[in-house]
């Protein structure tokens, strides 16, 4: 795997190494050892899995509060997506500046996104399926959002939105007395 750190500390973009031969592919997309250049030595302890009908859709934007924040791991493994991430890390550098990728079945990408991130994403096909790594459990009542649209981040996305969930509607909008998130 190839690991390239982008602009925010210890995000990576991860691109496979895939090994042809005459019936298609093979890769890694996960290893221990290798991920250990990222500074990422935790567990995965949950998977999941998401579909996505329609172009358009954004999902988030979503974390975890502390003690429970998570590293996620995610890759599309159908479609193609506008991946998206905001550094809410407290005393960061980029705090409450965000970053986008275009993650598809087709590049094969994965984002590595550490603790103190909000994650969302836009679907620019039909029918698109993202697949997640978590070093946390999920848990009600531990979810923070962002409004996918607050102008105190001003994402710009691809397209206009045309599904989002009740829940990603009713985020509040961040004000002055938000001051990020701190990490363990
Ligand atoms: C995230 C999650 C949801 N659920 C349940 C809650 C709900 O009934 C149903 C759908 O959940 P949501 O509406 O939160 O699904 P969704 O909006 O797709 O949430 C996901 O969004 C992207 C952007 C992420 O980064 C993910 O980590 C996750 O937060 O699944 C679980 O049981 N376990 C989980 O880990």
């Amino acid at each position: 795997m190839i690991f390239t750190e982008t602009l925010f500390k210890n995000v990576f973009i991860v691109d496979m190494q895939p090994i042809t031969d005459n019936r298609g592919w093979f890769s890694r997309i996960y290893c221990k050892d290798e991920f250990r250049q990222t500074g990422f030595s935790g567990e995965w302890v949950q998977m999941n899995q998401s579909f996505t009908a329609s172009e358009g859709t954004v999902r988030g934007m979503h974390y975890q509060h502390p003690p429970y924040s998570e590293t996620k791991l995610v890759r599309c493994i159908a479609g193609k997506v506008f991946d998206v991430i905001i550094d809410l890390r407290e005393s960061s550098e980029t705090f409450m500046q965000w970053f986008g990728i275009e993650l598809s079945a087709k590049n094969k990408r994965a984002v590595l996104i550490p603790e103190g991130f909000a994650h969302g994403f836009q679907t620019l096909e039909p029918n698109c399926e993202l697949i997640y790594c978590h070093n946390e459990m999920f848990m009600r009542g531990v979810e923070g959002g962002i409004a996918y649209n607050d102008p105190a981040i001003g994402i710009s996305w691809p397209l206009p939105v045309t599904e989002i969930s009740e829940r990603d509607l009713s985020h509040p909008l961040l004000n002055s007395d938000f001051k990020g998130i701190k990490i363990k």
